[in-house]
């Protein structure tokens, strides 16, 4: 399911959240970056149907969101995992999941049990299927989350920070959750989680302040650091003028990881990682 996203602009106020965003996704994954504020979470509201937006156009398999068919056409296809989604504690999953199939408009209650059945399956909660949600951990509150934005099979699936709070054993199994959605229809994953982009997403889109600041392949990103990336130790400050991805503490001193134009005394070229790009396009944008 393709988006075309073209002169997007979003006010609240005075304030311009989203300006002149132009952006495509299409099948498969792609990540959406940027720093707090950049107005990630806004575009996801937007493309959800959420808010409107003050101009431009979201176009979603060629139906335009400015119209009413456009809308009701993108709900259909559309699965949103808000950053913040409200569970009922007194709910158990399946209820709870029964109830989202329902507001969806599955009217027939053994279709509906059919769906929420394969998707408890299918996030691994089939165990806990009729516990309170109240009881449950941070890691199967947000695969309650993905379950309930997959409900109806959707063909676009956006997801806003996913990942954020989850021990490591559960960020894997829902990054491979994610991936495997991404074999099947288009996924947009918001996340500060760099990782998380990196091993699922072959496509990324970077925001900051609004603007678009850098779209296309990941590796591309990643490249951006390239020949610039090093590890410096020192028992003196901090290296300046270069961006700092890492800093850890050695017998010796300290290591830092960092994106540089010149290499720091004494520094060992690295081959650069997403976050080394990432931080050396925010350092590109921001000059410190
Ligand atoms: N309803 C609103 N009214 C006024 N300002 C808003 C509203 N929603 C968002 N904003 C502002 O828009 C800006 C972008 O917010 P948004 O949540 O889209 O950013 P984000 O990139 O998702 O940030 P984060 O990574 O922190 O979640 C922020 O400065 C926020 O305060």
């Amino acid at each position: 399911m393709d988006v075309a996203i073209t002169g997007l602009t979003k006010t609240f106020g005075r304030r311009t959240v989203l300006d002149a965003v132009d952006l495509e996704f299409g099948a498969g994954m792609t990540g959406l970056l940027g720093p707090n504020g950049a107005g990630k979470t806004t575009l996801m509201r937007l493309l959800a149907g959420v808010l409107r937006p003050s101009s431009g156009a979201l176009v979603v398999g060629g139906h335009d969101l400015r119209t009413r068919a456009g809308r009701a056409f993108t709900r259909r296809v559309l699965g949103y995992l808000p950053q913040h989604l409200d569970l009922y504690p007194d709910l158990s999953a399946r209820e709870f999941l029964d109830y989202i199939a329902l507001l969806k408009g599955v009217d027939d209650a053994r279709t509906r049990r059919a769906d929420v059945a394969r998707l408890l399956d299918r996030v691994g909660l089939a165990d806990s299927a009729d516990l309170r949600l109240g009881g449950f951990s941070g890691g199967m509150r947000r695969r309650v989350g993905i379950a309930q934005a997959l409900l109806g099979d959707p063909r676009l699936v956006i997801v806003d920070e996913p990942t954020a709070g989850l021990d490591p054993e559960e960020r894997m199994r829902f990054r491979s959750l994610l991936a495997g959605l991404g074999e099947r229809c288009t996924v947009v994953l918001s996340t500060h989680v760099l990782d998380d982009v990196a091993q699922t997403c072959p496509r990324v889109a970077v925001l900051a302040a609004g603007r678009v600041v850098y779209t296309g392949a990941t590796s591309g990103l990643t490249a951006y650091a390239q020949d610039r990336t090093y590890l410096v130790d020192t028992d003196g400050p901090q290296p300046t003028g270069a961006a700092v991805t890492n800093a850890a503490a050695t017998p010796e001193g300290m290591r830092y990881r960092v994106v540089a134009d010149e290499p720091p005394p004494g520094a060992v070229p690295v081959a650069a990682t997403l976050e080394d790009g990432y931080a050396a396009l925010m350092r590109d944008i921001h000059p410190t």
